[in-house]
């Protein structure tokens, strides 16, 4: 399929870029990596009469790690995220994760900021920096401001990000304690059936926190508190972990597609929130 004809603009800088889509309003989109955006333009989903491309902006890339604080600019790859010992060390959830992203193809164009600015529910970095109460920091015609992960998500598509906004980096703080991501997947590639984000800390034999987000179980990413408090301090025996389960599932509102039926999603998505939870825990 070939997409509709546009014109190419190419920025070098942020204001360059943040110029171009105040000119062209609703007729004009940023591209990052473009491995959500042209396939949704080359089955005519999306028409955009004017592409701005950020490749050429160096002031969104990079990974930096200020003591425990991580700074991912947005035009990091999910390859760089993989690439990156020294992020690896500091919140590994981050690899586990991207590597479950699609194929290495993906990944080496694929970025942190376009998975998230997407607002598509089946991308799987809004649920992990959910998880992580990353901040995601914005730029516009009015000045920079920073939402949370958790505030970001309105619905499928639909995030506090305005038209005229450019997101310019993530940033959260380095994780303590035991992690998962686990995704079920129809195949090696696709997205994800039903995926959770897990992070626990322990006291002792005791957890002294949670923090459970959820990734296509509803139009948007779902962190669930409820679910986090049903293991804080409880020892995550069985009990806690089905309590924990139960609390999530009536957080999400998943629909039937050609993944499944709702059934089948909240049965994949109990299994696979007890599967993160228990991994999670014993490596706290
Ligand atoms: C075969 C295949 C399988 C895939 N499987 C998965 C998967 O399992 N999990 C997953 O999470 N993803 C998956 N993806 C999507 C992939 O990870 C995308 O690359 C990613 O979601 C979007 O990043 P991008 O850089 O390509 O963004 P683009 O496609 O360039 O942009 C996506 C959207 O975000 C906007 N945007 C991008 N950057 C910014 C910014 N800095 N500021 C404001 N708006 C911005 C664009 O305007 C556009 O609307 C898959 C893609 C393919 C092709």
């Amino acid at each position: 399929m070939i997409p509709a004809a546009f014109e190419y603009h190419r920025p070098g800088d942020l204001p360059s870029a943040l110029a171009l889509l105040r000119e062209h309003g609703d007729d004009a989109r940023v591209i990052a990596g473009g491995h959500s955006l042209i396939p949704m333009m080359k089955l005519r989903m999306a028409e955009v009469p004017h592409l701005i491309d950020l490749q050429a902006i160096k002031a969104l890339r990079g990974i930096t790690i200020d003591g425990t604080r991580v700074t991912l600019g947005a035009m990091v790859t999910q390859h760089e995220v993989i690439d990156s010992d020294a992020l690896m060390s500091l919140a590994p959830i981050l690899g586990e994760a991207a590597l479950q992203i699609a194929d290495p193809q993906v990944r080496y164009m694929g970025t942190i900021g376009g998975n998230v600015a997407n607002g598509d529910p089946g991308n799987d970095m809004p649920g992990l920096m959910q998880c992580l109460d990353a901040t995601f920091h914005l730029e516009g015609p009015e000045g920079t401001r920073s939402v949370l992960a958790r505030a970001f998500y309105d619905s499928a598509y639909m995030t506090a990000r305005s038209d005229d906004e450019i997101l310019t980096a993530i940033s959260f703080e380095a994780p303590k304690g035991g992690f998962a991501y686990e995704k079920q997947k129809r195949k090696i590639g696709d997205y994800a059936t039903a995926a959770a984000a897990v992070m626990l800390t322990r006291e002792g034999d005791t957890c002294a926190a949670a923090s459970i987000a959820m990734t296509n179980l509803s139009d948007v990413p779902v962190w669930s508190a409820a679910a986090g408090a049903a293991l804080v301090g409880t020892d995550v025996g069985a009990e806690a972990v089905s309590a924990a389960v139960d609390a999530a599932l009536a957080d999400i509102d998943p629909t039937e597609d050609n993944r499944g039926p709702v059934a089948f999603k909240r049965h994949v998505a109990a299994i696979i929130i007890a599967r993160a939870i228990t991994r999670a825990w014993g490596r706290a």
